[in-house]
């Protein structure tokens, strides 16, 4: 596993408020991390920075073999390195078909105005009928995505985000407003996507981070509180006052 991100030293104030703290943290290529901490930790604004859409005052950000910097981009040249961002609302095109979805979402080196030809090809076809059966919906293909579950529309944005091939996936709370069974299944889904990219789960459900089963990254303050497997860090004294023990 080689590094696929790191930051150091990165430190944001609003209003000189310190809401990331000289914060250093890294992953690789192919890796599953969860990112737990309490309310105001950080976990927004650390998204925020990888994808751009928040410049740090200080530090430093890396990406890929070439180490070359992120700051200085913007969100859409972020974007295009293969960073790809899931926030807590699905944002899925309700009125188009879960077909129709993922094909308006797949890589296209032809430009946007083939979109319609890209999805009549068979290499398009089968990558979209390989994406649906990954996130469990080769059954709803034909169904217009607004008549999804709520679960069933995270996970119809979690294929077109997969689409798109990212080499980072940075998810938002996946677990919010899902049923248990749905729950499992979003488990299978990122632990399956992390095996050939790097996913960054934030999700506040111990449950579901437990079942994840990766590292796990606690932020408090801005800054690292404890890192390593869900048993070291629920065992951490600092860990269990600050969020576990409220
Ligand atoms: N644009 C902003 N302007 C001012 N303060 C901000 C801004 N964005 C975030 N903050 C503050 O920075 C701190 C970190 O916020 P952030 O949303 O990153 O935390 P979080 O860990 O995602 O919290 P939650 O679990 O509640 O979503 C908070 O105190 C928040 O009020």
């Amino acid at each position: 596993m080689s590094t696929l991100l790191e930051m150091s030293g990165v430190s944001v104030s609003f209003d000189g408020f310190k809401a990331i703290n000289n914060l250093s943290f890294q992953i690789g290529e192919p890796e599953l991390r969860a990112i737990i901490g309490p309310n105001g930790a950080g976990k927004t604004t650390f998204m925020d920075i990888i994808t751009g859409k928040t410049k740090p005052d200080e530090g430093r950000i890396t990406w890929g073999e070439k180490n070359i910097s992120l700051l200085g981009k913007s969100e859409s040249q972020i974007a295009r390195e293969g960073i790809g961002r899931k926030f807590q609302k699905p944002t899925v095109f309700e009125a188009q078909t879960v077909r129709e979805n993922l094909a308006m979402a797949l890589r296209n080196p032809r430009g946007p105005f083939d979109v319609l030809f890209y999805k009549k090809t068979q290499e398009g076809a089968d990558r979209i009928e390989a994406i649906a059966e990954q996130i469990g919906l080769s059954d709803a293909l034909p169904r217009l995505a607004g008549e999804l579950s709520h679960g069933q529309k995270q996970w119809l944005e979690i294929g077109m985000l997969l689409a798109q091939e990212p080499r980072l996936l940075l998810v938002d709370e996946p677990a919010a407003g899902m049923t248990p069974a749905e729950r499992e299944k979003t488990t299978e889904m990122l632990v399956n996507a992390a095996k050939t990219r790097a996913v960054v789960v934030v999700e506040h459900d111990m449950e579901f981070i437990r079942r994840l089963g990766c590292r796990v990254t606690v932020l408090c303050e801005g800054a690292v509180l404890a890192e390593g497997s869900i048993d070291h860090v629920t065992s951490d004294p600092q860990v269990i006052d600050v969020y576990l023990g409220r």
